[in-house]
C-alpha cells in the first residue's frame, strides 16, 4: 500500500500485520480477514507473492477482502478445494489477553470470518494494542447477525438477555446488510463475565445466524503498540519482541 504516511494507529496495525504474514509459508491455504488491519496482511502477502515468489492460495472473509486479494494477485480457492485451511489471519475489535477470546464483526464480516476461523488450524489475530480489554463487551457492542425475517422478534429476545440492542443502519437510515444479506443487531451488554454462557444463549434464539463472540478460537494474537510487538498464545505464553 502506498500513498499518504500512516498515522500511528495505522502504523501499529501494519507492523502487527507484517509480523503475522511471516507465518505464511509456501503451499499454505490461507484465510484472509476483513478490516483495516487485515488489509495490511493482504497487502503484505501480495507483496511477498510478487517479490519473493510466495505460493499460496486463499479464501477471503468478505467481498471487500476478495476485491483487494484479486488486486494484489493472491490466488483464491474455495472450501470445495480446501475444506481445511492452514492459517487464517484476521483483525479483532476486542481481545481478552488471558483467554484470547475476542469480539469481532464491527465491519460486519463476522459470519464469513467465523466460518473461515473454524476451518483454520491456526487463527492469528492482528491488531494495534488498543484492542485489549479486561472483559469482552467493554469497548464494543457484540454484533449479532440475524435473518431479516422476524428480526424484531430476535432483537427482543436479545434484549431479554440483558443487551441494549440497535439494528445497524447506514447514515441514511437504511438497514446495513451483510455480504450474506442479513441484518446486524449491535448488542451492548457491558462487561461480559461469562461469554460461553452468553454465546449459547444467543445461539438459542431462532433467527440468529452468528454472533461476534469468537471464543477459544484464536491460537495467537500479534499486537503492536508504543512498547513494541506483543505475541500472546492462549496458554498465557508470551513474548515481547524488542521496541519498535
Ligand atoms: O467485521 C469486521 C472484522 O471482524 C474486523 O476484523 C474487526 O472489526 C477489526 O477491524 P479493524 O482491523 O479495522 O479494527
Amino acid at each position: 500500500m502506498t500513498g499518504q504516511p500512516l498515522d500511528p494507529a495505522a502504523l501499529f496495525k501494519q507492523q502487527a500485520a507484517i509480523q503475522a504474514a511471516t507465518l505464511v509459508k509456501d503451499g499454505m491455504a490461507v484465510g484472509l480477514g476483513t478490516g483495516s488491519t487485515a488489509t495490511f496482511v493482504v497487502a503484505e502477502l501480495g507483496r511477498r507473492i510478487r517479490e519473493e515468489g510466495l505460493r499460496i492460495c486463499a479464501i477471503p472473509t468478505s467481498d471487500a477482502t476478495e476485491a483487494q486479494a484479486r488486486e494484489e494477485g493472491i490466488p483464491l480457492t474455495s472450501f470445495g478445494e480446501h475444506p481445511d485451511l492452514d492459517i487464517a489471519i484476521d483483525g479483532a475489535d476486542e481481545i481478552e489477553p488471558g483467554t484470547l477470546n475476542l469480539v469481532k464483526g464491527r465491519g460486519g464480516a463476522l459470519l464469513r470470518e467465523k466460518i473461515v476461523a473454524a476451518a483454520a488450524k491456526q487463527l492469528v489475530i492482528v491488531a494495534d494494542a488498543s484492542k485489549y480489554v479486561e472483559h469482552l463487551g467493554m469497548l464494543c457492542p457484540v454484533p449479532v447477525e440475524v435473518v431479516p425475517f422476524g428480526w424484531e422478534s430476535a432483537a427482543t429476545r436479545l434484549a431479554r438477555l440483558g443487551a441494549h440492542v440497535a439494528p445497524r443502519k447506514h447514515r441514511d437510515g437504511s438497514f446495513y446488510l451483510t455480504d450474506e444479506k442479513n441484518l446486524i443487531m449491535d448488542c451492548v451488554f457491558g462487561p461480559i463475565e461469562d461469554p460461553d454462557t452468553l454465546s449459547q444463549s444467543i445461539y438459542g434464539i431462532v433467527g440468529v445466524i452468528e454472533h461476534g463472540l469468537f471464543l477459544h478460537m484464536a491460537t495467537q494474537t500479534i499486537t503492536a503498540g508504543p512498547e513494541g510487538i506483543k505475541i500472546l498464545e492462549p496458554a498465557r505464553k508470551q513474548a515481547t519482541q524488542g521496541a519498535l
